[in-house]
């Protein structure tokens, strides 16, 4: 029940409820009252990651007052929001990406000196929130960055996975896993909001009856019932005010241990059923670009769907609008077909809970919805078995079969008597067992859907949805290129030459509209900022020397070439023609004599990057490139002229310093088999020259900078195609 106060006490609220300000000083206040408060600590007994908590959360009272400032006025203005569902959010370390966004980093910096610290060591005791795989957890979490500068009323939810992505450590060469154990300390960046709590059902029975208007409805009843418990992440806007927030959802039995059957001396059983609610957020699957068919993935899509639809429908009826009204009020995109569940609960919520006729609630549902797709690996499209989900979604299941009768109906009346075409668009896969096909259902449930490079837009609508071009016509399909945001991958990775830009530039303004960097152009022949642009390159290389020294025990030379592979270790990116390279490039050398070899450029070849643990040809890569790495390094008869390193554990924190350390990086991948790529945009922006093929973003980065500017390589998407179908 809130509190109804007397009006004499806002006086109090507006005395002390001012912004605190954020000079050095007041930060200094605060670090200390969190040392000795918030950590129960005193000077006498603060280390580094002490220091990292305190400043932590002194940066996160600000982001506090915003945060709820920016609510407040979303919820007075009751704009239309856009919620981002996304299974993975790679968010990376936070404290910087605050500090910079809030203009903080500077007086920060000052104020941490004078407490006898310094902000390098205090940035590097943060632990990365790992909680995606590559390419399509980072861009959501670049999209968040995005959307709160750009002062987009929008909302991310997720999971709040207890494991994120694991950490790979290097035994003989070969990868291993260990958990990611982020939690472990408190977690500064989330604030539990263990008030907001959704109860979520699984499997039970549906049960049909007639209400008191006389219509047929159905109800959903039985089964185990647990918990979603919200985990707020606040998102700060660079150069604004507004701070946005991702709703991340940790499950709990909804039960309290169930002493019933502990009494009776069912220990175990009154356990298990805590057990099996906690494991649906426990990990976050470890597979990119692949599917995989397990219950508990798809208990886990489901689990953060219903939550989120709630979350959304209770604010929506807050506003006390009428239905038809929802989608002028809700914008949903779905990253990709993990969340696609989400429209059938909707038609599910409109129609059972809200006595909405069919058709009127699927209106509704398929203008809210949206769908991007991020690749065309067949083994990455999902699929479900019916069975499996008549079992944990029975009433979903039914209107699954009847979204995709009356969508065959109006195929079939579009365009009459052609069985072939009904079933290749058909939601329901006619095998045996039956699947469900999420894209397709995804694709029939929004009025959007969006590829996320020219090159992938096309081809999808050439290949995997060429059908339902047939239908629907090219209008729904667009394209959507991925982004990066600068402020990270830049200005907070690369501050030399951000500093660089800005000064030459004349402010700040290209932070927030990179179409300003062309303002360079008219300085590319300036001989001071040559000079300077190559310090910060050859300062950054000197970096990742260290890092590589610290992470691996190799030496590397930062005058010689750095040519850099990073990302998910998987067949179609080709880092084993990469690493195939390396050994006919170190024969070559191994053949030179001295005087040849004097001529040739030194180099530093870089891997680094995941493989799924279950992805055996992929692991066998990383061993190959630690042997070959071995062999080279070890081999002074090539007196340094070439090294080779594998860098453990890529994340978005190691990534942030080997990207702006690059001369040259690789994006090799079979044409046609990248989507985009957003890592190839982040090497590009840091001033790296591509080494790549005519795939995903490549093509339009090329477009951008020239092609004096970018080494594109090797058959284009269609020769791929004549190729596989020639050697079929
Ligand atoms: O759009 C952002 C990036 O997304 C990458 N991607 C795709 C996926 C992906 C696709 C399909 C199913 C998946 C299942 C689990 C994890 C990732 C999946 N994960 N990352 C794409 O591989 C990459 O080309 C693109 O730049």
């Amino acid at each position: 029940e809130i509190a109804k106060l007397p009006k004499e006490t806002l006086a109090l609220w507006e005395k002390y409820g001012a912004d605190e300000s954020d000079d050095k000083e007041s930060f200094q206040k605060s670090f200390i009252r969190h040392v000795t408060t918030t950590l129960a600590r005193s000077i006498y007994n603060i280390d580094n990651f002490s220091a990292y908590q305190a400043t932590a959360h002194s940066v996160r009272d600000r982001l506090i007052k915003r945060w709820n400032e920016t609510q407040q006025t979303h919820t007075e203005v009751d704009s239309k929001r856009v919620y981002y569902l996304s299974l993975e959010f790679l968010l990376g370390r936070s404290l910087d990406n605050a500090l910079l966004n809030l203009g903080l980093k500077d007086n920060y910096g000052g104020g941490i000196k004078e407490l006898g610290f310094t902000m390098e060591d205090v940035l590097e005791q943060e632990v990365d929130a790992a909680l995606g795989n590559g390419g399509l957890g980072r861009l959501a979490a670049c999209y968040m960055d995005s959307l709160a500068t750009m002062d987009y009323p929008a909302w991310g939810y997720g999971l709040r996975y207890t494991y994120g992505i694991f950490q790979q450590r290097l035994k003989d060469g070969y990868q291993i896993e260990f958990p990611d154990y982020w939690l472990n300390f408190d977690n500064p960046w989330e604030l539990p909001r263990l008030d907001v709590v959704v109860d979520v059902q699984f499997c039970g029975s549906v049960n049909r009856y007639t209400d008191e208007e006389g219509h047929e409805r159905y109800a959903w009843e039985g089964g185990d019932t647990l918990q979603a418990i919200a985990y707020d992440v606040p998102i700060p806007g660079y150069g604004t005010k507004n701070c946005i927030n991702i709703r991340l959802w940790s499950s709990k039995p909804k039960r309290q241990f169930d002493l019933t059957r502990f009494n009776e001396g069912q220990y175990e059983q009154a356990v298990y059923e805590q057990m099996q609610a906690e494991n649906i957020t426990a990990v976050l699957y470890p597979n990119d670009n692949h599917m995989v068919g397990k219950e508990l993935r798809l208990k886990q899509q489901y689990f953060w769907v219903a939550a989120s639809l709630f979350d959304i429908v209770r604010r929506f009826k807050k506003s006390e609008k009428p239905w038809s009204n929802f989608p002028l009020q809700v914008a949903i995109q779905l990253n990709d077909t993990h969340p696609t569940l989400a429209i059938v609960e909707l038609q599910r919520i409109l129609v059972d809970l809200e006595g909405i006729g069919w058709d009127e609630a699927w209106a509704i549902v398929t203008q809210t919805f949206a769908f991007t797709n991020h690749t065309i690996l067949p083994e990455a499209m999902e699929r479900w078995p019916v069975p499996m989900i008549q079992y944990l979604l029975p009433r979903h299941m039914q209107i699954i079969f009847d979204i995709n009768l009356f969508f065959l109906q109006k195929v079939e009346k579009a365009i009459p008597n052609n069985r072939d075409l009904l079933a290749k668009l058909s939601i329901i896969e006619e095998s045996t067992p039956q699947f469900v096909r999420m894209a397709h259902l995804a694709i029939v449930g929004s009025h959007r859907v969006n590829g996320v490079a020219a090159l992938h837009s096309e081809l999808i609508k050439q290949t995997i949805f060429k059908d339902f071009i047939q239908f629907y016509g090219e209008s729904k399909f667009e394209n959507k290129t991925n982004g990066i945001t600068p402020r990270r991958w830049l200005h907070q990775a690369n501050p030399k030459l951000s500093e660089l830009i800005t000064e030459t530039l004349g402010s700040k303004n290209w932070l927030k509209n990179l179409d300003l960097l062309k303002g360079l152009k008219s300085h590319v022949n300036n001989k001071d900022f040559r000079k300077r642009w190559v310090a910060a390159k050859l300062s950054n290389k000197v970096r990742l020397a260290d890092y590589i020294q610290k992470a691996t025990g190799v030496t590397v030379n930062s005058n010689a070439l750095f040519d850099v592979q990073v990302k998910r270790i998987h067949e179609y990116k080709r880092q084993f023609m990469n690493i195939l390279g390396v050994i006919h490039r170190y024969n070559t050398l191994k053949k030179m004599t001295s005087e040849e070899r004097a001529c040739v450029v030194h180099r530093v070849v870089i891997f680094g990057g995941k493989a799924a643990p279950g992805y055996y040809i992929a692991k066998l890569v990383i061993k190959l490139i630690n042997s070959v790495a071995e062999v080279v390094n070890n081999d002074n008869s090539i007196e340094d002229s070439l090294k080779v390193v594998f860098i453990p554990d890529y994340n978005v924190s190691v990534a942030e310093i080997i990207i702006p350390a690059s001369d040259i990086s690789q994006h090799i991948s079979t044409a046609g088999t990248e989507a985009s790529g957003t890592s190839n945009m982040k090497f590009v922006l840091n001033g790296g020259l591509i080494l790549g093929t005519v795939d995903g973003a490549n093509i339009e980065i090329c477009e951008e900078i020239g092609d004096d500017n970018i080494f594109m390589f090797g058959n284009l998407a269609h020769q791929v195609d004549d190729l596989r179908h020639a050697h079929r």
